[in-house]
């Protein structure tokens, strides 16, 4: 559904004011998306993944350099046509809650965006009705953003994205700030989203809970794809896995820490509290 074949992208900087440099963000990416699985997209902060949102979505700055390819079912996705399919097939949950409308009622941010999707005012209307209460929000479909929780709020960017029918769904660190009822919430609607046969990139550096939801996993460290795995992959010393850096996540975890392993006792007694 989406190739992402060597994508390199820098970004201009000025050491200097009459200077400027190139500083590479995203370095000879290689990715691959399948309709019905939600891939996650999992790496530290800065790692550039947001920045490869951008570039799938076609949201870069201007000054942006890039290199590579990426296609969508089947195309070449250049800058026209990822104006013509954003809002449409590519849809982005944004990682800040401030892209909603500070100003709008949920129900209303959730029409503009059908209407934007190409939905006449009253199809608009009846789609925005549906989504919010697909996403128990019918009770606050009045709500301004400020009385919204963060997981409601996160569940209004969802239904705004899921509005358009898009068959791409990129969900920018949707379970950043939730609690965990919240955040299985927001899982289990994008789980959903990828099970109705969509591709859904899940961008997290939050490997654990993208494990209870992901079918398949890269790994991406200072713009490169170190690997991609399957989600079973990630089990038991990790020896499945290809790189140490990924091995290193998965062994990070706390519920991993005191498993057994050869080379460090103290793991295999589960510190007291
Ligand atoms: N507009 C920009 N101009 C210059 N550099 C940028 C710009 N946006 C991001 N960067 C740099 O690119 C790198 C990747 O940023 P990006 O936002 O993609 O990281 P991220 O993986 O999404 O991190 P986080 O988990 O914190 O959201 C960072 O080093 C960042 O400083
Ligand atoms: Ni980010």
């Amino acid at each position: 559904m989406l190739t992402i074949d060597r994508l390199t992208l820098q970004l201009p900087y000025y050491p200097r004011w009459w200077r400027r440099e190139w500083t590479t963000c995203i370095e000879s990416l290689s990715l691959h998306l399948q309709p019905g699985e939600v891939h996650a997209v999992v790496g530290a902060s800065g790692a550039g993944k947001s920045l490869l949102a951008y570039a799938i979505m076609g949201l870069l700055p201007q000054a942006a350099r890039v290199a590579g390819e990426l296609r969508f079912q089947g195309e070449d996705l250049t800058p026209a046509r990822q104006r013509q399919l954003r809002g449409h097939q590519l849809a982005l949950i944004p990682q800040s809650l401030n892209a909603l409308d500070p100003l709008a009622r949920s129900q209303h941010q959730v029409r503009w965006a059908a209407q934007r999707a190409g939905f006449g005012p009253s199809a608009a209307h009846q789609r925005a009705d549906e989504l919010l209460s697909r996403y128990q929000l019918s009770h606050a479909s009045t709500h301004y953003p400020h009385e919204l929780s963060g997981g409601m709020a996160r569940r209004v960017l969802i239904a705004m994205a899921q509005v358009s029918n898009a068959r791409l769904v990129i969900a920018d660190e949707p379970s950043v700030g939730l609690d965990p009822n919240q955040r299985d919430r927001v899982l289990a609607a994008l789980k959903a989203i990828a099970l109705e046969g969509k591709a859904v990139m899940l961008i997290t550096h939050d490997l654990r809970h993208a494990l209870t939801i992901a079918d398949r996993v890269s790994v991406i460290r200072q713009g490169q794809a170190l690997e991609t795995a399957p989600a079973q992959a990630f089990q038991g010393q990790g020896e499945q896995l290809m790189s140490c850096y990924a091995r290193d996540l998965w062994q990070a975890l706390p519920d991993n820490a005191f498993s057994t392993h050869p080379f460090h006792p103290t793991h295999q007694e589960p510190a007291l509290a």
